[in-house]
């Protein structure tokens, strides 16, 4: 399996992007319309930011999920013991955040939810007629207005030595959500696992747009698209001194959407959170 960025500008963009989603569940964009001077700053101003103690003044909320996580209670990937390497931050548009950087994070956080609602007019459009017709209403529609599109914002330290021998930055998990959206992170370290059980190197050049499919876009397709497996590994040699900065997108349908036969997004995405122990 190979990953290959696609240009967004190709004649043939739209069907070879769908076609690696639905082979790999990884899409990877180049000359797409999001802003790169945005990112850059957004990484910039939050490493400052993670590297401070204000941090402290934003700390989570169990109830509403927004706001900052420390590495003690950051997640423990699903069939892991052992804490990812990281600390992150949780925005939503109705929710904390330091009002000195809370522009810069919305211009981002609507410019990259118009841009996956194209994306997912996309998935529709070259799904075959036998996957779309299992979808309970137009994919671009099911984000529509949703309170619970979540924009993470991930630091992954330098790692200090005296981490748990088996802990990585990422451990090995899927996502939950529909789509995720993630410009490509100041630093490698993104694996997505083949089907032969390889793992492979997300290209990471600078500019780049990763998507990926989540598990709910895998259970409204009947698993045409897969949600595939992925992970962050630690750096070596003089790289560990080194952070890393990340940027995901978590698009996630309305609550009340119908996902399938089994599930609305809100059973769904409870029944994750639970075995994710952040609930
Ligand atoms: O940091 C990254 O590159 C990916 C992060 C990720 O997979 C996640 O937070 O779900
Ligand atoms: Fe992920």
């Amino acid at each position: 399996m190979k990953l290959v960025a696609v240009d967004y500008l190709a004649p043939n963009a739209e069907q070879a992007f769908v076609e690696s989603l639905h082979q790999t569940g990884f899409g990877v964009l180049k000359n797409h319309p999001i802003q790169q001077s945005l990112v850059d700053n957004i990484y910039r101003r939050w490493q400052a930011f993670f590297d401070s103690e204000e941090k402290q003044d934003f700390l989570f909320s169990k109830e509403t999920q927004d706001g900052y996580f420390p590495p003690s209670v950051s997640e423990t990937a699903k069939g892991f013991t052992v804490k990812d390497i990281k600390e992150y931050f949780h925005y939503y548009p109705w929710g904390r955040c330091p009002e000195a950087l809370r522009p810069q994070l919305a211009e981002y956080y609507q410019q990259a939810t118009d841009f996956a609602a194209t994306l997912l007019s996309w998935v529709e459009k070259h799904s075959p007629a036998q996957v779309a017709d299992k979808y309970s209403q137009p994919l671009s529609h099911m984000i529509k207005d949703s309170q619970q599109t979540l924009l993470r914002v991930l630091h992954y330290p330098p790692l200090s030595g005296d981490e748990e021998p088996s802990a990585i930055r990422a451990a090995a998990h899927e996502d939950i959500n529909l789509l995720t959206v993630l410009p490509a992170a100041n630093e490698p370290g993104l694996q997505v696992k083949g089907k032969s059980g390889e793992w492979i190197d997300v290209p990471c050049d600078f500019g780049n747009l990763i998507v990926n499919i989540g598990d709910m876009l895998q259970e409204a397709s009947g698993g045409y698209f897969p949600s595939t497996t992925h992970r962050v590994i630690n750096p070596q040699g003089t790289d560990q001194k080194k952070s890393r900065i990340s940027l995901p997108l978590f698009l996630h349908p309305r609550p009340d959407v119908v996902l399938s036969d089994r599930h609305t997004a809100d059973s769904y995405l409870k029944e994750r959170l639970r075995e994710l122990g952040v609930i």
